[in-house]
């Protein structure tokens, strides 16, 4: 079952594995995350979250997104925690939870300019750090591997064509109901590679010591067998 974590780490915690699992929008990551983390008992972070959360709240009290100051501000005193009902992890934004409304479009958006600006990234850096506690951590994001855990003694770098990774997203949103051009998906997943992937503060790219895994021919299942024999290579 995984854990949520919402408290500042103890000595011991900052000892604690980490798998670190990086890499574009739609690759994977927080599908493979969230099954590595229940297997193993582990913690997770989904720092995407976060950026999608401190989107959200600068959202909400129409604060202009070019103003960075005033962004940093907001991901440094979010007022938010992780609560773990029915096996999933629900994202609760002063008292609501808020886990659909992170999802929307305009907030992904959002979330992406947010997640350029170096002020709001070394707001959110020691709250990402004090998810590490015993037994381990499964981190998802794009810089768990290189900037967040750079000691973790597993680092994945998911990937997947842009191509595959928007038929995975329209799929989804198909069973969701949510109509979508299959067009207008691979263009956003596109722009958000670019973005994510250009930025000057933490860019997407995979650490030096990460081990990549191209899942576009490669099922669920498998993916996760492979991080899985990793882990009980280098850590249990
Ligand atoms: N190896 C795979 N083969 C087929 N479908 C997959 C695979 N991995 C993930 N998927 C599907 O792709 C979709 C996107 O996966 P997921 O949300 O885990 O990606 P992500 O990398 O976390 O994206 P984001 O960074 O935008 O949150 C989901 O519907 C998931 O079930
Ligand atoms: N460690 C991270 C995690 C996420 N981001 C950015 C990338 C996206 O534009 C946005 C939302 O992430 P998602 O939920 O889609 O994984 O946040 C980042 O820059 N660094």
């Amino acid at each position: 079952m995984t854990q949520a974590i919402t408290h500042a780490a103890s000595p011991e915690a900052g000892k604690a594995p980490v798998v670190t699992i990086d890499g574009p929008s739609g690759s994977g990551k927080g599908t493979i995350a969230k099954l590595l983390a229940d297997k193993l008992g582990y913690a997770l972070l989904d720092s995407g979250a976060l950026y999608r959360l401190t989107a959200l709240a600068a959202l909400n009290a129409d604060v202009d997104l070019a103003d960075e100051a005033r962004l940093a501000e907001i991901a440094g005193n979010l007022d938010i925690r992780f609560a773990v009902a029915n096996g999933e992890v629900a994202a609760v934004l002063e008292g609501k939870d808020v886990s659909r409304d992170i999802r929307m479009e305009r907030v992904s958006m959002a979330a992406s300019k947010v997640a350029a600006i170096p002020a709001v990234r070394e707001a959110l850096l020691q709250r990402q750090r004090d998810f590490r506690s015993p037994p381990g951590l499964v981190a998802d994001g794009r810089d768990m591997g290189t900037t967040v855990f750079p000691d973790a003694p597993v680092k994945i770098f998911l990937t997947a064509s842009a191509e595959e990774r928007a038929q995975r997203r329209f799929d989804q949103l198909q069973r969701r109901g949510v109509s979508v051009s299959l067009r207008d998906l691979l263009e956003d997943i596109r722009a958000r590679d670019d973005r994510d992937m250009n930025r000057t503060a933490s860019p997407l790219a995979p650490a030096e010591d990460a081990v990549v895994l191209d899942s576009t021919d490669i099922g669920i299942n498998d993916v996760l067998q492979k991080v899985l024999d990793l882990v009980h290579e280098r850590i249990q």
